[in-house]
C-alpha cells in the first residue's frame, strides 16, 4: 500500500525524535518540516529540509499531495496554538500519532489524534490519552488513567492505576503519581516530583513529597 504523505511541524530536538519515530514505524512518508521561523529549504535532517510556514500548508498540501502530519513542538502552549493555527488554514489536514513501535500500548487503551508516544512507553488497560499530547521516552502511564488534551508526560514519568491528568499539564522528568491522583489542567509537576495529594488547576508543585509552590498565571512558561 502506498504510504501518506506527511509534514512534520517543528524543527527542534523533539521534531527530530518524532522523526525517527515515524521512520520506524514505515506507515508514513515524511516529505519535510513546517516551521514558523526559518525560511524555505533550510536543511534539517537526513534530506530533509523546512517546506515552508504554516500558512503555506494549503498550497503544499496540492504541491505534494499532502495527507496531514503532526505537531512535534514540546511546549503545552505553542502545540495547542500551531494546532489551532493549522485547522484554521488547512481544515483537512490530518493529525497522525507517532507511536515508536517499542511501546507497549493495550488494546483497551484510547489514544487520540497528533500524541507523540516515545521509546519504551508504556499505556496500560482502560487508559485515554486524549489528543495532541506527549509522553516521552520510558514514561509508564498504568490502568483506567486519562490524559487530557495538550498534555506533556516527560521521560521516565511513572503514574498509579485511576490518575486523571487535566488539559495542558506538564509532568516533569522522572516525576511518580501515586493511583488515584487527580491533577488539574495547566499544571507543571516539577521534575522528580512525587505526588500524593490532588494537584489543584493552574499550579506548579515539585519535591518529595511534592508541595505546591505557587499558582500559574497564564502565558507562564511550562518547564
Ligand atoms: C526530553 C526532554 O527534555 S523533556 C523535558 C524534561 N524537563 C523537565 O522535566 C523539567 C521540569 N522542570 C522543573 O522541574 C523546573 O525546575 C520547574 C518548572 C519546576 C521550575 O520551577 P521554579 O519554581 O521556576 O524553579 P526555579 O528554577 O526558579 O528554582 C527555584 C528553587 O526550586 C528548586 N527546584 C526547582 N525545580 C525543582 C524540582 N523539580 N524539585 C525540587 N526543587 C526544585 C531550585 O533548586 C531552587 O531552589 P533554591 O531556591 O534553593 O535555589
Amino acid at each position: 500500500m502506498q504510504r501518506k504523505n506527511i509534514v512534520i511541524v517543528g524543527t527542534s530536538g523533539h521534531g527530530f525524535v518524532v522523526m525517527e519515530i515515524l521512520q520506524l514505524m514505515q506507515e508514513y512518508n515524511i516529505v519535510g518540516f513546517i516551521d514558523s521561523f526559518k525560511p524555505k529549504n533550510t536543511p534539517c535532517i537526513d534530506h530533509l529540509t523546512v517546506l515552508g510556514h504554516e500558512n503555506d500548508i494549503p498550497t503544499l498540501t496540492a504541491t505534494y499531495d499532502i495527507y496531514g502530519g503532526i505537531v512535534a513542538i514540546g511546549d503545552n502552549t505553542d502545540r495547542a496554538n500551531m494546532v489551532s493555527r493549522i485547522k484554521a488554514v488547512a481544515p483537512g489536514f490530518k493529525f497522525v500519532n507517532a507511536c515508536h513501535p517499542s511501546s507497549v500500548v493495550s488494546p483497551r487503551a484510547i489514544i487520540g489524534e497528533g500524541n507523540v508516544l516515545c521509546a519504551n512507553v508504556v499505556i496500560n488497560t482502560n487508559t485515554t490519552i486524549g489528543n495532541f499530547c506527549i509522553v516521552n521516552t520510558a514514561s509508564s502511564i498504568d490502568h483506567d488513567n486519562q490524559i487530557m488534551d495538550f498534555t506533556s508526560i516527560a521521560p521516565g514519568v511513572t503514574t498509579g492505576g485511576n490518575v486523571n491528568i487535566g488539559a495542558n499539564t506538564a509532568i516533569g522528568i522522572g516525576a511518580v503519581i501515586k493511583h488515584r491522583i487527580n491533577i488539574g489542567e495547566q499544571c507543571v509537576v516539577g521534575a522528580g516530583a512525587v505526588v500524593l495529594s490532588d494537584v489543584s488547576p493552574r499550579s506548579v508543585w515539585y519535591g518529595t513529597p511534592a508541595r505546591k509552590i505557587r499558582d500559574r498565571q497564564p502565558g507562564d512558561k511550562y518547564l
